[in-house]
């Protein structure tokens, strides 16, 4: 007898949707297989599809108050208006715009996401409550000046300590440096120390854009990542956020050192930040995964939209067909993001985190189905989702979130918003 158990599901094993029946043990899966299964609670799965729940590795998840608020701007003008006014976001507001940005995560798949914000612990609250996964980091911008890096890694160590393993170890609590051109190298290096000393992971915006490129060389003689190659920063430790402007030997440093890459194609285009060379990474055996970045540069967190715009881009960017087939781009946002984060997750198999999601296999823009893989990757809006697993834990039943109050959400969202708009 499990504790939950899923049956007469089309779950996808070994890349293909196939028959199986589920046994889930506490926050693991117990069981994979053809024989019967028996759960104290008991889910029929009959006309679904079960697949592994979807990592969003990118996020900065309050950004959903500013969703919409400044549009058609470069990073940098882009990044110049933001920051004026995240100044003005509370605590109250990080945890609304967080409870928001998990709401729309849970309703379309995602049973795990790596955030990068402030007011972290508002973040962590809204994690806790809900159910869902994550790995959280304090965003720490030094800008070259010492006193205020002290501060911002007392604010990013003390943050680790307090959550690193919370409800369950359903949170992961990491180091988040925000990018080689708001951190000196110099503190990196003290970023990277404390990261070895807690044992914990660093994930750092790097080549975004060709400004950034441009702007590290002009700067410091080299690229981004060899900046940071080169300063010793680079390690299995590092996931790093875009890595668009990456040349042949940097992608080469990247394999060799063990860094994951976040892509994220929607705020790409959308920053005119350019198209990552996902395949090229692929191939060179760099571990990418796939992120949304915040809901101001997206505009949304629906990871179904990401995986369809990743395969696509990188046909035209290759200009073959066969490029970043179905199956790898389902890879990357499952199993990918999760071994990013040193997680045991992202897979329909004995042993992994009872991370799972359902979706309704009759939706009219599933049918006909030839193969529920091309369904789910090229046909998806995210609202198939029937069902999320996480932990071991039903969080959605039927399209409907048993962890948060829907409406209290949004309702207090769109309120917050009067504080942002200028008179
Ligand atoms: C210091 S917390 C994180 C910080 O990152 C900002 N941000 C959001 N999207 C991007 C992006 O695409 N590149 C760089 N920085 C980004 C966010 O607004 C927060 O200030
Ligand atoms: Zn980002």
């Amino acid at each position: 007898m499990y504790d939950l158990c899923i049956s007469n599901g089309l779950c996808f094993i070994n890349n293909e949707f196939i028959e199986a029946n589920i046994g889930i043990e506490g926050n693991r899966i117990a069981y994979v297989g053809k024989e019967d299964v028996k759960g104290e609670f008991e889910i029929d799965a009959g006309g679904k599809l079960v697949m592994p729940g979807l990592f969003n590795a990118h996020t900065h998840l309050a950004m959903t108050l500013l969703r919409g608020y400044v549009e058609d701007m470069p990073l940098m003008d882009w990044l110049s208006r933001v920051w004026q006014v995240e100044a003005k976001l509370s605590e109250e507001d990080v945890y609304w715009g967080s409870m928001l940005g998990i709401l729309e995560m849970i309703k379309s798949g995602t049973t795990a996401f790596a955030d990068m914000y402030f007011h972290m612990d508002e973040v962590a609250k809204a994690v806790g409550e809900t159910g869902i996964r994550a790995v959280l980091s304090y965003g720490m911008i030094e800008s070259g000046d010492d006193e205020k890096g002290e501060k911002e890694l007392k604010i990013g160590t003390e943050f680790v300590k307090d959550w690193d393993g919370a409800f369950n170890g359903r949170i992961k609590a990491i180091f988040g440096p925000h990018a080689p051109y708001t951190c000196s190298p110099e503190f990196l290096l003290k970023v990277k120390e404390r990261a070895e000393e807690l044992d914990t992971l660093i994930h750092i915006h790097v080549a975004e854009t060709r400004q950034e490129f441009e702007d590290i060389k002009k700067r410091y003689g080299k690229t981004p990542v060899r900046l940071l190659d080169d300063i010793g920063f680079l390690s299995k430790r590092v996931i790093v956020a875009h890595g668009v402007w990456v040349e042949d030997d940097e992608i080469s440093i990247l394999k060799e050192r063990g860094v994951s890459v976040v892509h994220n194609p929607a705020s790409n285009l959308k920053l005119a930040a350019g198209i990552a060379r996902v395949t090229d990474m692929l191939n060179a055996g760099v571990n990418v995964c796939l992120g949304t970045d915040g809901a101001a540069s997206n505009n949304t967190y629906n990871l179904f939209e990401e995986i369809k715009l990743a395969s696509l881009l990188q046909k035209v960017a290759t200009g073959r067909a066969d490029a970043l087939k179905a199956s790898d781009v389902l890879t990357m946002a499952t199993r990918n993001g999760y071994r990013a984060y040193g997680l045991n997750g992202g897979k329909i198999e004995e042993g992994m985190l009872a991370d799972i999601i359902m979706l309704d296999a009759k939706r009219c823009n599933y049918v006909p189905s030839y193969n529920p893989l091309y369904s789910v990757v090229y046909a998806s809006y995210g609202c198939e989702v029937t069902h999320v697993i996480v932990d071991g834990e039903l969080i959605l039943e039927d399209g409907m979130v048993l962890t948060m109050d829907e409406e209290k959400v949004i309702d207090k969202a769109e309120k917050l918003k009067d504080k942002f708009l200028v008179a």
